[in-house]
């Protein structure tokens, strides 16, 4: 599990190492850290053109230290200093390694460009003259290694309320900041890379986490000798209509590839036609009213893909959510609670699925602030609404009370095509039924959605069909 931890809780579990240690020791495990980080960016080092872009804080001293050990070791070493101060002792070091002060012309002939404008320190929009150094180090040539944070990305929250650094890397100190994984501040972070400052013993528990291959292949059930299709899980999908019958295929080829032992596919004539050619391992009731009357047992509903929001979806709904099993509320479903907020009173577990534009609608607010404050948001709804959350989108989130948020770092834009959001619902929808809770079945149903979205691209642009087809080949992947 990859843990990320707010800037303060890094501050206090920093101030608790510290106090065992001499002055200076933290920053000098981080500058050893970084310069090495940046040795490997380099290949070689003597000779290259290394730029500081120096704050007036103590990220600005890790630029300035790590500066001095690649000094050391030959490189061209050029400080500019951005801050109404600067790190007195880090900038008399590198002045007697070899290093200059200069201008900001000096990145536009950068081999590499050290980012210690600002860290976990940064309070608001970035200010000049620290803006306009960050414009023209994105422009230049060099490669752009971030300290602990690109200048401009909020640590606690991923928001970026004004210019920011392009990292292509970015070193950061002791433990993950939670801005570095949540869009937008993720997009600016380039390959994340942790140096070991002895933080470990002082943290608290996390505020976000990423689950990795190894923490999904333990939390995936695994048919015992003992299993048959109904105790390995049915998953019930009511999804599709007359209009929209694709969707409903969809969602029934995730869930079928997910490891359900049967799934119930409910819906009208139309899309029961398209559902019964693509799978006949689906077992279909055909409605001709908004009822479940002998559609058998579900252990979980998927609800919402493709299903319309007139009257007889919003019964089938009602009906759905009237069942005592967890139920994953997706796409239309979404519209048709926004709009009858009752239909969410219900003592059995929830699971909503929405975009950045259907969670704005759902909380009443405009689209671009879910956007600008995802993990807000998706908390927000957690608490509020009483449900799990998973918040689609470039990093997917999802949220419950009192617990870290996780992050999804599976993902690639190739998933951003037309129904693979259909897929990921029956994905997760099959995982709620073998009984993971809807925070497991979430975080690991977008995590197999994004390893599956990057197998089904392979590089080119993919079928949305194929995300729901590479699921056994993401589940093999993980061991
Ligand atoms: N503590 C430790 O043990 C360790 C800490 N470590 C390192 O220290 C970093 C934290 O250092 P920090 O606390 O000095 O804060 P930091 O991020 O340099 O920024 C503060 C300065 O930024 C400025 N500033 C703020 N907002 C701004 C804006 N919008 N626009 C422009 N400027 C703005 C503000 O300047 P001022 O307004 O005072 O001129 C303020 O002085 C941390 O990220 C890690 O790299 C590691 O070495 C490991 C050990
Ligand atoms: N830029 C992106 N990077 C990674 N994943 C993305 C990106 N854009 C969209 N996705 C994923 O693609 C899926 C789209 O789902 P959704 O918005 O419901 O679309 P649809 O309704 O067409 O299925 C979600 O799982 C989302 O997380
Ligand atoms: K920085």
């Amino acid at each position: 599990m990859l843990t990320a931890y707010t800037a303060d809780q890094i501050r206090a579990a920093e101030q608790a190492l510290m106090a065992r240690l001499p002055d200076g020791t933290l920053m000098e495990r981080a500058a050893a850290g970084l310069a090495a980080c940046c040795a490997a960016m380099l290949g070689r080092v003597y000779g290259a053109r290394v730029v500081l872009l120096v704050g007036s804080g103590d990220n600005g001293g890790d630029a300035l230290y790590a500066g001095v050990r690649l000094a050391r070791r030959g490189a061209q070493v050029e400080a500019v200093l951005a801050g109404s101060k600067v790190h007195e002792a880090g900038l008399a070091a590198l002045r007697q390694a070899g290093g200059r002060v200069r201008g900001i012309e000096a990145v536009d002939r950068a081999d590499l460009v050290v980012d210690g404008l600002v860290g976990i320190g940064v309070t608001g929009a970035l200010r000049e003259p620290y803006a306009k150094a960050v414009a023209r180090a994105n422009q230049g040539p060099g490669l752009v290694v971030a300290v602990d944070v690109p200048s401009g990305v909020d640590a606690s929250t991923g928001r970026v309320p004004g210019a920011a650094i392009q990292a292509h890397v970015t070193v950061t100190m002791g433990a993950c900041k939670t801005g570095l994984l949540i869009d937008p501040g993720a997009g600016y972070t380039g390959r994340l890379e942790l140096v070991d400052i002895g933080l470990g013993a002082y943290l608290p528990d996390p505020d976000v986490a990423a689950l990795t291959d190894g923490d999904v292949a333990d939390l995936l059930p695994e048919p015992g000798a003992e299993s048959d299709k109904y105790r390995r899980g049915v998953v019930g999908v009511a999804a599709g209509s007359e209009e929209y019958t694709g969707a409903a295929v969809l969602a029934v080829g995730g869930a079928l590839h997910a490891g359900a032992g049967m799934v119930r596919y409910v819906g009208t004539a139309a899309p029961v036609a398209q559902v019964r050619s693509h799978w006949p391992e689906a077992v279909i009731t055909e409605l001709r009213e908004p009822s479940l009357d002998g559609v058998g047992r579900v252990q979980a509903w998927v609800l919402g893909p493709g299903l319309g929001t007139g009257d007889f979806a919003h019964e089938l709904a009602r009906r759905v959510l009237a069942s005592d099993v967890p139920v994953l509320v997706d796409a239309d479903a979404l519209t048709l609670v926004s709009r009858d907020p009752t239909l969410l009173r219900r003592s059995a577990p929830v699971l909503i699925t929405p975009h950045a534009g259907e969670l704005a609608r759902l909380m009443r607010v405009p689209r671009e602030r879910v956007e600008a404050s995802r993990l807000e948001h998706a908390r927000r709804a957690a608490a509020d609404l009483g449900v799990t959350v998973l918040l689609k989108g470039s990093t997917t989130l999802v949220a419950e009370q009192d617990r870290p948020v996780r992050v999804n770092r599976t993902g690639t834009p190739a998933l951003a095509t037309g129904g693979t959001g259909d897929v990921l619902a029956g994905v997760a929808g099959a995982l709620l039924a073998q009984g993971l809770s809807c925070y497991d079945a979430g975080s690991c149903g977008a995590y197999l959605h994004g390893l599956a979205g990057r197998l089904a691209a392979d590089g080119a642009p993919l079928v949305t069909a194929d995300v729901a087809a590479a699921i056994p080949a993401a589940i093999r992947s993980l061991s």
